[in-house]
């Protein structure tokens, strides 16, 4: 039987080029480019699909997630994803992947077109001109040589306008606190506080996200501290300046001029900065030149396509990449992470506290945050309905459970082994294993008691003191209840002390037969498990 192909919808204008991405890959792909438009028709077939590619004009609501019951992707054709609400699909386990690369010097010269569209009031002067005016005397410029830059977010886009200043005889001055001085001395530009590249810069040009840090970083205070007659570019987010306070500086003559391509309500139809004669805007055309558009369109089918098809997750802002050809070499770990997270869920009866998980030898060197997910997912799922790997670790952060991890070279008899501890309000219960040839995943310690035993449907465990008897008694139980053991797996920390027992039965073993296991002197736990 050959496997349902995925179904993808686009819901906003991509390039065709994705279509056709799409479809090679052997996804069905439904395009509707203006449904981003009507939100009550997308939440109304999103139940449909399997992925959703979108630019900005589609808003990903909780509501729509609720009703996106098979969503495993959303592929942003762009990078910034705030029009997506990335704790709700984080916690409906929907990988949320953007571009971040496809787009940023259309961005970035887009940012100087509109520097150099200020600096010469050429909207202003095509339109006078074009209304037969010849308004020569009018149109008095300033020159970009020798002027200071002022580049507020230096990171992809940020830098790319930081580089082509410097080629146009700019200084370029930087704030971000992340811009490392190496690399701002690769970039040829100074990196300064907020407060002196105000002061200083001649333009200021924004790209940085918008986050509650950077909402408003040009406020009215911000705005009162830059320098008499500074043009101001905005190419990022709206919201990064105040705009009703930067109409109040342009207004007064302390601002000389702004370009806007983004606003803080967009589409933008009625803003407090139209209408100013030194103010230039665009309909948030940051990205749209054709070579952008087919960039992001055809990184985000092939991005999507390789997860639906292959398990493989690239750039994606709410999960760890991993490579196709990383997928293979981690699903065999995933399965076994899953499954301690799963054997130490199952035994949890009391409140969760922390999780430690221990990568041991070669599998510390494969992507362990994917691994961590995992376990976490599997450890939760017994208390939780409809958690996975995506949404876990913040279901579990939520919940204030610490989550830790240890990475480090093999130092037992195994070439890989991971060791998860679980500590509850009550113990601390861990449980270590390993793959073997094959890839099939085995547990070979539990409470540090070693054991050898394969983990599946249906199990139980014993915990008990190592005395004579136990097994013969045992064995008779389960017969008498017409249970047949599949395999054994015994372990104890030695003679006489505290023995475990990992047995695989065929069927469900009759909770009279698990009563009557308890019964037996010196147990001291029965647990009926499944690892399906
Ligand atoms: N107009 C458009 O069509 C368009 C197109 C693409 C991107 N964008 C927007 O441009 C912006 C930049 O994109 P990018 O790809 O360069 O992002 P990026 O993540 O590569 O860079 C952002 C930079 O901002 C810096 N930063 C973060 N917080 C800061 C703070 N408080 N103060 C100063 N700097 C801070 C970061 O350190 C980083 O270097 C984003 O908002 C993105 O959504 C707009
Ligand atoms: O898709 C667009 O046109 C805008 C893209 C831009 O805002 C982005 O963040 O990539």
């Amino acid at each position: 039987m050959t496997a349902k192909a995925p179904r993808v919808l686009i819901s906003d204008a991509l390039s065709p080029a994705a279509v056709q991405i799409f479809r090679d890959r052997g996804v069905d792909v439904d395009f509707q480019p203006d449904l981003g438009k009507d939100k009550d028709r997308l939440a109304a077939i999103i139940g449909d699909y399997d992925g959703l590619a979108i630019r900005s004009a589609t808003k990903v609501t909780a509501k729509i997630l609720e009703n996106a019951k098979n969503l495993k992707v959303i592929g942003r054709a762009g990078i910034g994803v705030d029009n997506v609400d990335i704790p709700a699909a984080s916690s409906r386990g929907v990988i949320v992947m953007n571009t971040p690369f496809g787009n940023s010097i259309t961005t970035a010269e887009h940012a100087i077109a509109l520097m150099f569209a200020l600096a010469r009031e050429i909207p202003a002067a095509d339109a006078s001109t074009q209304a037969g005016k010849w308004e020569k005397n009018r149109f008095m410029g300033v020159e970009i040589t020798g002027k200071t830059l002022g580049v507020i977010g230096c990171g992809n886009i940020g830098a790319i306008v930081a580089e082509r200043g410097v080629g146009l005889r700019m200084k370029v001055i930087a704030y971000d606190p992340f811009l490392s001085p190496e690399r701002a001395l690769d970039l040829g530009v100074e990196k300064v506080e907020l407060d002196e590249l105000l002061q200083r810069a001649d333009f200021i040009t924004l790209h940085t996200p918008l986050t509650d840090k950077t909402r408003n970083i040009l406020s009215a205070e911000a705005l009162a501290k830059a320098k008499k007659g500074v043009r101001i570019i905005n190419c990022a987010r709206g919201g990064l300046v105040d705009e009703a306070a930067l109409r109040a500086a342009l207004d007064s003559g302390h601002v000389a001029g702004a370009a806007f391509d983004v606003f803080v309500e967009e589409p933008a139809k009625d803003n407090v900065l139209f209408g100013h004669p030194n103010v230039v805007c665009t309909p948030h055309l940051g990205a749209a030149t054709t070579e952008a558009q087919e960039n992001v369109a055809l990184q985000v089918a092939e991005q999507m396509s390789d997860y639906l098809l292959r398990g493989a997750i690239q750039n994606a802002v709410n999960f760890p990449s991993i490579t196709a050809e990383e997928a293979p070499k981690l699903k065999p770990f995933i399965e076994l992470a899953e499954k301690l997270g799963s054997f130490a869920g199952q035994l949890t009866e009391t409140g969760l506290k922390s999780v430690h998980i221990t990568y041991e030898g070669a599998v510390a060197g494969l992507k362990v945050k994917a691994l961590t997910a995992s376990a976490i997912a599997g450890l939760l799922r017994p208390m939780l309905q409809d958690v996975n790997v995506v949404s876990a670790p913040s279901i579990a952060r939520e919940r204030g459970v610490v989550i830790e991890e240890t990475i480090r070279e093999a130092e037992g008899e195994y070439d890989a082994l991971i060791t998860l501890s679980v500590t509850t309000d009550t113990q601390t219960r861990s449980v270590a294993g390993t793959v073997f040839a094959g890839g099939r995943p085995r547990i070979v310690a539990i409470k540090e008691i070693k054991v050898d035993a394969e983990l599946a449907p249906s199990m139980l465990y014993v915990s008990n003191e190592d005395k004579p008897g136990f097994i013969g008694r045992f064995a008779s139980i389960l017969g008498e209840a017409g249970v047949n053991i599949a395999t054994f797996a015994l372990g104890r920390d030695r003679p006489g002390g505290s023995a475990i027992a990992l047995v695989e039965v065929d069927g469900v073993v009759p909770e009279k037969a698990i009563a009557a296991v308890k019964d037996i002197a010196g147990v001291k736990q029965v647990k009926s498990l499944s690892f399906a």
